[in-house]
């Protein structure tokens, strides 16, 4: 398996669970519901995305031939802690859409290497086993087929995809995340009334934009 990435960066997890929190960011490139080009957004099954996942050309991206040439790089952006810290090594696999790459292997390599694996997926795909921490994000008209994980993550609000129809999957957590965009300031707002009316949803904000970090 060759590994394409378009950046890797150490950073503050922004959104859901574990917001706040240090962790290494690996961004594959390519998605299944967007090429990624702005002349095809209208026509994408997902047209509101804000990432740049094309190419290997971001920082630290490249092509990565074994998991664990990927795994010493992500590794080696941890800093040194001292021996018994109770810090937990995190990786963020994302992309793009990053069940389209991670593997068994990778996984396997992550965790040799004491990582706790975060993943952030779009749901169209059935996730591999030995995830620590999955995130879905359903998007409305595709097929969701990952309904288990740690957390559902909607982004709010989308036409066709009522936070009822996916409010009785199996997941821990379920939040709601004002989609950015010209109309973010009153998706905020609704979302907020939302979950005022149904308190099982919490708000996710993204927090490395209200900061400025990657
Ligand atoms: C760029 S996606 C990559 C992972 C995967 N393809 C997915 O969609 O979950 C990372 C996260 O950003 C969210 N996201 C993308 N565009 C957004 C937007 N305009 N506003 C709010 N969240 C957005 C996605 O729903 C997902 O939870
Ligand atoms: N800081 C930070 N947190 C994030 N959480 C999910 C992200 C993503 O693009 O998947 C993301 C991101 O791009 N940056
Ligand atoms: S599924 Fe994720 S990466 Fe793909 S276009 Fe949508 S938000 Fe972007
Ligand atoms: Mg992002």
């Amino acid at each position: 398996m060759v590994y394409s990435v378009k950046e890797i960066f150490i950073t503050l997890q922004g959104e859901g669970g574990q917001a706040g929190h240090v962790a290494v960011f690996c961004r594959f490139t390519g998605c299944n519901l967007w090429s990624g080009r702005e002349e095809d957004r209208a026509q994408a099954q997902c047209q509101f995305c804000d990432t740049d996942f094309i190419g290997t050309d971001g920082t630290n991206g490249g092509r990565f031939h074994t998991a664990a040439e990927l795994a010493d790089r992500i590794a080696g952006f941890w800093p040194e802690q001292p021996a018994n810290s109770p810090a937990r090594r995190l990786v963020v696999f994302t992309g793009g859409e990053p069940l389209l790459q991670l593997d068994a292997p990778l996984i396997a390599a992550m965790h040799e290497r004491d990582f706790f694996i975060a993943v952030e997926s779009n749901g169209t795909l059935s996730a591999p086993a030995g995830i620590d921490w999955l995130c879905i994000s359903p998007k409305a008209g595709t097929p969701l087929v990952q309904t288990s994980g740690t957390e559902l993550k909607l982004v709010y609000p989308q036409a066709e995809l009522d936070p009822a129809d996916v409010a009785g999957l199996d997941f821990a957590h379920f939040w709601l995340q004002p989609m950015d965009g010209p109309e973010q300031a009153a998706n905020t707002q609704a979302a907020i009334a939302y979950c005022l009316q149904n308190p099982q949803w919490a708000l996710s904000l993204q927090t490395h934009k209200l900061t400025g970090i990657p």
